[in-house]
Order: structure tokens, then sequence, then C-alpha cells
């Protein structure tokens, strides 16, 4: 059978910058924000900073209602400053995306008057906001790095024929089709999508949301609450999760999402798997705890990896 490849995830995007750069990552990130309509985590300013420090391409969207936590939220976070218009201005959205039924008109019209692209899908009632503004965002991003002659390097120096552009975008086509991660072939970068706000309050919302991670399981996108984290660990990919823990753990858990899983085995857990079956009616791993730096996963099915988040960094 063919070794699956290795797939790191590192949570760097939680520390304050002087830490962050480059720190336990392959590749560079791209990092886009999400606000949702939920609680607006406290590390909010950290995540949206994110996007300005270290990444080509970055992006900041409010999913429909997220616009108004936003708004009234974002101001709180900084109490020892007295002008919220100004701290308004400074945490601007690229875009509000959704169905436009919870974004107050207020809200509205201030970001709308700052420069923001408002994006109104009231037409459809079959996907969340959070759904729209992945797709949002995955046009973004491929938009960005849309195969450019002078961009495309191959293992030899020789200059790249009609012909082999010609191969290259249908290459490009065919993997888009196939919902892959298009932008990490052209640029070396790697998306990762920041949701803030995913879990607290209504129980349809957050199994909304994860189902998301489930629809978009090739692109990296991160749920957040000031509480924990959850991601997909897609079952193509062995994964390698560097543990932060200035920020996070050591609670945590592994859930077969969709799917029974019939084997999964990990290290670097105090009650790690070794080739065990879990189910929902059966065994899922939930109160685990990381014994170490490094914590590894392989499964025959799509799991979620959660683990707590710390009060104070
Ligand atoms: N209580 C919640 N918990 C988790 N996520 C939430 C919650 N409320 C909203 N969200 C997320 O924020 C996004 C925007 O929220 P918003 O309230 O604008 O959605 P909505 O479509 O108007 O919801 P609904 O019409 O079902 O009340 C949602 O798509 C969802 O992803
Ligand atoms: C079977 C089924 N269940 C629920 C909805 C409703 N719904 C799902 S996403 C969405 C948009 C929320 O902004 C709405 C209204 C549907 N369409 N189909």
């Amino acid at each position: 059978m063919a070794e699956k490849l290795l797939m790191t995830h590192c949570s760097s995007f939680l520390l304050p910058p002087p830490f962050t750069n480059g720190k336990n990552s392959s590749s560079p990130t791209t990092y886009a924000l999400i606000i949702l309509n939920q609680h607006l985590p406290r590390f909010s300013p950290l995540l949206w900073d994110h996007g300005n420090l270290y990444s080509a391409a970055k992006i900041r969207l409010c999913a429909d209602g997220g616009a108004n936590r936003l708004f009234d939220n974002m101001p709180e976070l900084f109490p020892l400053e007295d002008n919220a218009s100004l701290i308004r201005e400074r945490y601007k959205p690229d875009v509000i995306k959704g169905d436009m039924d919870s974004i107050r008109p207020d809200v509205l019209s201030f970001y709308k008057d700052l420069g923001t692209e408002i994006v109104n899908n009231s037409d459809d009632q079959d996907t969340t906001d959070l759904h729209k503004c992945i797709t949002y965002v995955r046009d973004f991003v491929s938009d960005e790095d849309k195969p450019n002659v002078s961009r495309i390097h191959f293992a030899t120096s020789n200059p790249i024929s009609k012909e082999g552009y010609i191969g290259f975008v249908c290459l490009v086509e065919l993997l888009h089709f196939a919902n892959l991660n298009t932008c990490v072939f052209f640029s070396g970068l790697q998306l990762c999508i920041l949701v803030a706000g995913a879990l607290g309050g209504r129980f349809d919302h957050e199994m909304g949301n994860v189902n998301t991670l489930c629809h978009f399981s090739t692109t990296r996108i991160i749920l957040l609450s000031d509480d924990c984290l959850i991601q997909l660990l897609p079952s193509s990919q062995r994964h390698e999760i560097h543990i932060q823990s200035s920020v996070e753990g050591p609670h945590c858990g592994l859930i077969p999402i969709g799917a029974p899983s019939g084997s999964s085995t990990t290290t670097g857990l105090q009650w790690d798997l070794d080739d065990t079956e879990m189910r929902f009616g059966g065994l899922v791993s939930t109160s685990n705890i990381v014994n170490g730096e490094i914590v590894t996963v392989r499964s025959d099915s799509d799991l979620l990896w959660t683990i707590s988040l710390k009060k104070q960094p």
C-alpha cells in the first residue's frame, strides 16, 4: 500500500507575531479570516493581523451577522482605547457576504461607506453564510494565483512552451474541478482559512459549521472559539500536529465524522489509539490529553481534531 503523504499542523496563528514567522511550518501560509455571528474570540485582533504580517494574499470577511459582532465587540477588545470608531475603521472587513437577513442596517451602511464589498446572496437559501464565504475565499485565492507564465517554474530552466502552458492550465482546471486546493501548486503558499466564532449558542449552526469542514475537506479550515479549535484531518494523509503548549491543550479529542473509522492509530496522547475502531454509539476519543509536543494521527476515515485553548497565553 502506498505511503500516505504527511500533512503538518501548527496553531502558530495564535502566537504573538515575533514567534510565528515560519515556526514549524514547511511552507508559508496565506491566512484568510472569516468572522461568524457568534461570540467574537478575544484573540480576534491577532487572527486579523495574520493576514497582514506574513502573507502574500490575505482577506477578511464577515458572514452576514458576523459584521454585527465585529462592529459591536471589536472595540471591547481594546479597553484602553476610547475611540470606538477609529477601532472599527482599523478593523474594516474586505467583504461582507451572506443572505443578509441578520446584519443590522446601521452596520451594513457603516462598512459600505468605508468601502467594504457587499455580496448579497439572499437567493441562496440552501448553503450557510459560512459556506458562501469559503467559496468567496477559494475563488479569491485561486484568482490571485492564476497561472502566469513568468511565475511557473519547472525543474528545468527552459522557458515554458505554449503547449506546455496550455497543458498546465488544463491540469489546473482539472484539479479545480476535482475540488483540490490549486493555490498550493503555484506559489508554494498554503491557504488556511481561520473561522472566528464558530461555536456556542445554536447546535444547528455548530453542526452546519462542522459540515462545512467536510464539504471543503481539501481546504485547510480551522474553526475557532475562545475555548477550542476544530479542524478536519483527511484520511488521505497522515498527520503531524505540532502542539503550541503556551496557547493550546492539554484536552483534546479525535472524532470520526460522517462515517465510522475502522482503524485509527495515534502517538503523543495519554490514551493513544492503536488500530482502534471509532464510531458514534461506540468509542469516540473525547477528553483525551496531549502528552508531548507532537501528536501523530493516521486513520482510514476523516477525523475531527479538537484541542482546548488556554485562557491566558
Ligand atoms: N450560534 C452559533 N453558533 C455557531 N455558529 C453560528 C451561530 N450563529 C451563527 N453562526 C455562524 O455565523 C454565520 C452567519 O450567521 P447569521 O446569524 O448571519 O446566519 P443566518 O443564516 O442568518 O442564520 P439563521 O437564519 O439560521 O438564524 C452562520 O452561517 C453560521 O456559520
Ligand atoms: C433540507 C434543508 N434544511 C434547511 C434549509 C434551510 N437553510 C439551510 S442553509 C440556509 C441559509 C442560511 O443563511 C437555510 C435557510 C434548507 N435549504 N434545506
